[in-house]
C-alpha cells in the first residue's frame, strides 16, 4: 500500500431517496410546492413522500495501489456507494474527491452499440472512456488479445453470447490506464478461466499504481485480493479495516441477524436425558437459546420441526468464515412432535457449484440415542467437522430424522441402501445457511494443505533404494 495523496476521498457522504407511495404522490409533490410559492404560502408545504437514507455517514480514503473491498448484505448500499464513485449518481450529502481516470466495471458494455462490430466498439469506448488516438492505438491489440473472441470481433456484438459481450468489454475496461478501477462483482460473470485472467489483469493494474474497489459477496475474493475492506449494514459503514476482519464480521453480522428464539427450551423433562453429551460447556449447554431458524426453510413430514441452529469455531463462537482445515461446530435444535425410533441428524456441505463435498449424519459415525423419542421431546445435536476443503463458499444442509432402535443396533449386518431405506427423514433444512473457508494464515509449509475439493487422510514416505 502506498502512502501518498489518496485517489478516493470521501467524507460525510449520504444518500437520500425519496420514496412515493404511488404516481399520483410523485407529482403532487411537483406540482403543490410551485403553487403554494405562487400564492405565497410555501412555509405550510405539505410533503408527499418519505426519506430513506440509502447511505448514511460514510467517510474513507483510498490511495493508490490499494485494494478497497466493499462488502454487506443485500440492499447494505454497495451499488450506490460505487455509483456515487463512478460518478453516476450524485450524493445528497458530504464531499467525495475523486482524482484520476476511473474505469467502471459496473454494467459491463453497457456503452456498447449493438449494431456495431466488436472491433468499432472498442474504438468507440476507448475514446469515450478518455482514451487519445495514439494510446487506442497502442492498446488495441492487446485488448482484442485478452478479449479472445477470435473472428467475432468483426462481428455486430449484437452476435455475442453474454460471455464474449462480457469479455470485450472487460478488455476495453482493463487497458484504459486507469487510475481507479471499480469492479461490482463483473468477475463472477465468464468462465473461470476468463476469471483467472480478469484476476492476474486485476494484480497488474494494482502493480502499476491504481486503486481498486472490489464488491463481492464472495468472502474468498475480498480476503485475497483486498488491503482492506468497508462493510456496510443498512447504509451505514459497520466497520472498515482489515480484510479478514471484515470478513469475519459479514459472516458474523449474517448469523446474529437471525432472530432469537423466544420457544422455551424444555430443560428439566427427562426426555432431555437423551442429550447424553451435554457437556454443559459453552454453545452446547441447553440453557443457551440458539437463534431462531424460523424464517429458514424446513421440509419433512411434520413430525419435527427445527426451533435454531447456529455454527461455532473450536473455541464455541459464532462463526461462519474458517480457516481452511479449522473445525466447525453445527449446533441445531429439533422439537419432535410425534412418537419416533431412535433420532439421527446430520450436516450434508455443498460447494459454490451445488456439489456435495461432505456428509455424515449420526449413523454413519455410529451414534445412537438409545432410546425411542416420544412427542414433545427437545433434541439438540452437536456435529464437528474439520473443514480440509478447497477455500471457498459452501451452503450447509441441517437435518433430523428417524431409526427403528432395532435396525440401528444390527446396522453391521445391513447393507447401506437398506439403512438408507429404514430412515425416515422427519425435518431437513436444504439451505440452513453458509459458510467461507479461506487460507489459514498460521500454517507451516505450504499455503495450501492440499489441491483439490478434499483434503483425503494419506501419507508420503521417500526411500533410496540405491544410488544410480
Ligand atoms: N432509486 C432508488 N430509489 C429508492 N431506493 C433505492 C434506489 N436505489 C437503491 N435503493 C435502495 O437503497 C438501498 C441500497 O441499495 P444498493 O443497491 O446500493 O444495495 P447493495 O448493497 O448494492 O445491494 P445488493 O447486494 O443487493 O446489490 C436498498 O435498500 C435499495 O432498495
Amino acid at each position: 500500500m502506498s502512502s501518498s495523496e489518496p485517489v478516493i476521498d470521501v467524507r460525510g457522504l449520504g444518500k437520500r431517496y425519496d420514496i412515493y407511495e404511488n404516481p399520483r404522490d410523485r407529482l403532487k409533490q411537483l406540482i403543490v410546492p410551485k403553487l403554494a410559492s405562487l400564492i405565497g404560502r410555501s412555509h405550510s408545504t405539505p410533503v408527499y413522500h418519505r426519506e430513506f437514507w440509502a447511505l448514511q455517514d460514510i467517510s474513507f480514503q483510498v490511495r493508490p495501489g490499494e485494494t478497497l473491498g466493499i462488502i454487506g448484505r443485500n440492499g447494505g448500499g454497495k451499488s450506490t456507494l460505487l455509483q456515487i464513485l463512478a460518478g453516476t449518481l450524485a450524493p445528497s450529502l458530504g464531499d467525495v474527491t475523486v482524482k484520476g481516470r476511473v474505469a467502471a466495471l459496473l454494467e459491463l458494455g453497457s456503452g456498447f452499440n449493438p449494431d456495431f462490430t466488436g472491433r468499432e466498439n472498442v474504438l468507440l469506448n476507448a475514446r469515450i472512456l478518455g482514451l487519445s488516438r495514439e494510446q487506442i492505438e497502442a492498446s488495441y491489440d492487446e485488448i482484442v488479445a485478452f478479449a479472445d473472441i477470435g473472428d467475432f470481433i468483426d462481428q455486430p456484438v449484437k452476435t455475442y453470447s453474454s460471455g464474449m459481450f462480457v469479455r470485450l468489454a472487460f478488455a476495453v475496461q482493463a487497458h484504459i490506464n486507469a487510475s481507479i478501477v471499480i469492479i461490482d462483482e463483473a468477475l463472477a460473470v465468464g468462465d473461470v478461466f476468463f476469471r483467472q485472467k480478469c484476476y492476474a489483469r486485476l494484480e497488474e493494474i494494482r502493480a502499476s499504481g491504481a486503486a481498486v474497489l472490489l464488491v463481492s459477496h464472495a468472502m474468498t475474493d475480498i480476503e485475497q485480493f483486498c488491503d482492506r475492506a468497508i462493510l456496510l449494514d443498512h447504509g451505514k459503514m459497520n466497520f472498515i479495516g482489515d480484510a479478514t476482519e471484515a470478513a469475519k464480521r459479514y459472516y458474523q453480522l449474517h448469523q446474529t441477524g437471525q432472530s432469537f428464539s423466544t420457544v422455551p427450551v424444555n430443560n428439566n423433562s427427562e426426555d432431555i436425558a437423551h442429550n447424553a453429551a451435554d457437556t454443559g460447556d459453552g454453545n452446547w449447554s441447553a440453557s443457551v437459546t440458539l437463534p431462531s431458524a424460523h424464517n429458514v426453510t424446513q421440509v419433512g413430514n411434520g413430525w419435527a420441526e427445527c426451533l435454531g441452529f447456529s455454527v461455532y469455531d473450536d473455541c464455541g463462537v459464532p462463526c461462519r468464515h474458517f480457516s481452511q482445515g479449522q473445525t466447525a461446530v453445527f449446533v441445531s435444535e429439533f422439537r419432535v412432535l410425534k412418537d419416533i425410533g431412535m433420532a439421527t441428524c446430520g450436516v450434508v456441505l455443498h460447494n459454490e457449484r451445488g456439489i456435495i463435498v461432505h456428509g455424515k449424519s449420526s449413523i454413519e459415525h455410529g451414534v445412537g440415542t438409545n432410546d425411542r423419542i416420544k412427542a414433545g421431546t427437545i433434541v439438540r445435536c452437536k456435529q464437528t467437522i474439520s473443514l480440509k476443503l478447497q477455500l471457498g463458499e459452501y451452503t450447509f444442509e441441517i437435518g433430523l430424522g428417524a431409526i427403528e432402535p432395532d435396525i440401528f443396533n444390527r446396522m453391521s449386518a445391513l447393507t447401506h441402501e437398506a439403512i438408507d431405506a429404514a430412515v425416515t427423514h422427519l425435518c431437513v433444512l436444504p439451505k440452513a445457511g453458509s459458510l467461507s473457508i479461506g487460507w489459514a494464515s498460521d500454517r507451516s509449509g505450504s499455503a495450501l494443505s492440499h489441491h483439490g475439493i478434499a483434503d483425503l487422510p494419506g501419507s508420503i514416505e521417500f526411500s533410496f533404494p540405491k544410488f544410480r
